[in-house]
């Protein structure tokens, strides 16, 4: 098939259309560099501002816009590339600006007018810069808060509990609160498990109290955007000079998104090192582990375990039911102690989803004038929540138990027989798969087990589900099994 120049034109504006409404701002910040130039018989023609745009495009959006082509005309797409400095028609107009709203706070010291300095400490991470002068004035007083950090996101409004309380102490540490210092502060674990409140809090506690440090906040998706758009725009030493030198604390969130972005690594490397080179704080957040960082350079890894990795695990029905309630009072809801506990025992999984299901009850509440009571959050929880989600231990060990032909007190029971120890084993990861549980928790569910018991049986049963067939076949059958029946 031969198209027209204008009908080529078309099938790749439709592409390209889609692959903008898959994620507008990213698409913007990049096709900024990139040029159409021809789209013919299946032969795409691109030209890209340099080898680093080309290289993010070809990874990142090339397989979306291919598939969308495909879809269209039929054709497998290949795709021809040239570089080229100067573009004539960019295919996004990238403003001087960034395009989308930065999520990140920079708050730079106050110049004029002349106020007093804020009492700095001696020394230490949050010093006060030697008096250079600063181009930006900011207001003297706290500034205003961006809508990136979100102003309810305190320590007063974080319910510790054994599951954060090491992430929760360290933060405080990191914000000039007292204890030892640890530079850095690597805070992981699972989603919507407070890593990103505990961040906020430590910039609202550090603007409280000195309100002239320089704080940036960031996610590393937004570290990377400004990464390019400082080198789309030959603007590497201004982002230098940000992150490096004027920055007190940099607080960078979801470190796992510059996973096989190695030339972002290469810059943010050399950032921490600049900041830890002059003892400034440095926190980040993750949803694992720094050794279980996929395409994750090993320089970077070392030196997220320089200082403390905190993990933060599931929290515990007690501290569930703490949160919930202080949710609660926080957004005036009237939650009667009987239903807090019932939203906990349900919902174990993450924070994130306690809280949403809270805010869900309290709207139909008062959409319908009836009362949050047990009644209606049991009907109401039972009708919406996929029942995977409020599947307990129990009803896992009593699957198990049926499909291994055991009692369920096998499983809880001392017995180191081999086909028990291995139901108990598969019991245990699916326990973590499924209920996102922490491992204390399960492994006193499992008649009192050491956490490290559990952990290294979730380990064991990975790694045979990755290499044994047999091992495979029983958990796709539980895993049917658990849906089936849930
Ligand atoms: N211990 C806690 N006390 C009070 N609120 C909490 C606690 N843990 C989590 N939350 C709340 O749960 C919600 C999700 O937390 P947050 O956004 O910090 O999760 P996260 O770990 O950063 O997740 P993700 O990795 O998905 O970004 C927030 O509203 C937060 O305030």
């Amino acid at each position: 098939m031969t198209t027209s120049r204008d009908e080529s034109r078309a099938i790749f504006d439709r592409a390209i259309d889609h692959t903008r409404g898959l994620s507008p701002a990213t698409f913007d910040q990049w096709f900024g560099g990139v040029q159409f130039d021809d789209l013919t018989d299946g032969v795409l023609s691109l030209r890209a501002q340099n080898e680093f745009v080309l290289e993010w495009v070809k990874t990142n959006f090339l397989p979306t816009i291919t598939d969308k082509i495909r879809e269209l005309t039929g054709w497998s797409v290949q795709v021809a590339w040239t570089i080229d400095q100067h573009l004539e028609a960019p295919i996004a107009n990238v403003p001087q600006m960034p395009p989308v709203r930065p999520r990140s706070l920079v708050v730079r010291p106050s110049t004029t007018p002349p106020t007093p300095p804020p009492p700095a400490p001696p020394s230490g991470p949050l010093a006060a810069e030697p008096r250079a002068p600063v181009a930006v004035p900011a207001p003297a007083r706290r500034p205003a808060l961006p809508d990136d950090l979100n102003p309810k996101h305190t320590f007063a409004t974080f319910v510790v509990g054994p599951s954060n309380q090491l992430a929760h102490a360290a933060a405080i540490a990191a914000a000039g609160g007292g204890g030892r210092r640890y530079n850095p502060l690597f805070i992981c674990g699972g989603t919507g498990l407070g890593k990103t409140h505990l961040v906020h809090a430590i910039a609202h506690r550090v603007l409280d109290e000195r309100p002239g440090a320089r704080i940036i906040y960031v996610s590393a998706e937004r570290f990377t955007n400004d990464f390019i758009t400082a080198i789309q725009h030959h603007r590497m030493d201004d982002f230098r000079a940000k992150y490096r030198v004027h920055c007190d604390l940099l607080l960078v969130d979801d470190i796992q998104f510059l996973a096989g972005r190695e030339q972002t690594q290469e810059e943010f490397f050399h950032t921490f090192n600049a900041l830890h080179g002059l003892d400034r704080q440095i926190v980040v957040t993750s949803d694992k582990y720094p050794q279980n960082l996929e395409r994750m350079e090993e320089r970077l890894v070392s030196r997220f375990s320089w200082g403390l990795v905190a993990d933060i695990q599931a929290p515990e029905l007690e501290t569930r039911v703490a949160i919930v309630r202080n949710k609660a009072a926080l957004e005036g809801i009237i939650l009667p102690d009987d239903v807090a506990l019932y939203l906990a025992q349900v919902i174990r999984s993450n924070v994130r989803e306690l809280e949403g299901t809270l805010i869900r009850l309290a709207a139909k509440s008062s959409l319908t004038g009836r009362p949050v009571d047990l009644a209606f959050a049991r009907a109401e929880i039972t009708a919406a929540a996929p029942r995977a989600q409020i599947m307990s231990v129990e009803d896992i060990q009593r699957a198990v138990c049926h499909h291994f032909h055991l009692r369920s007190i096998d499983l809880t029971s001392k017995d180191r027989h081999k086909s028990i120890a291995f139901a108990r084993h598969v019991a245990m990861y699916l326990c973590k798969q499924r209920l996102k549980v922490s491992f204390p928790e399960i492994g006193r569910a499992f008649g009192n087990r050491d956490h490290t018991t559990v952990m290294s049986a979730v380990r064991k049963i990975e790694a045979q589900r990755d290499t044994d067939p047999q091992v495979r076949a029983h958990l796709e059958a539980l895993e049917r099994k658990l849906a089936g029946d849930s």
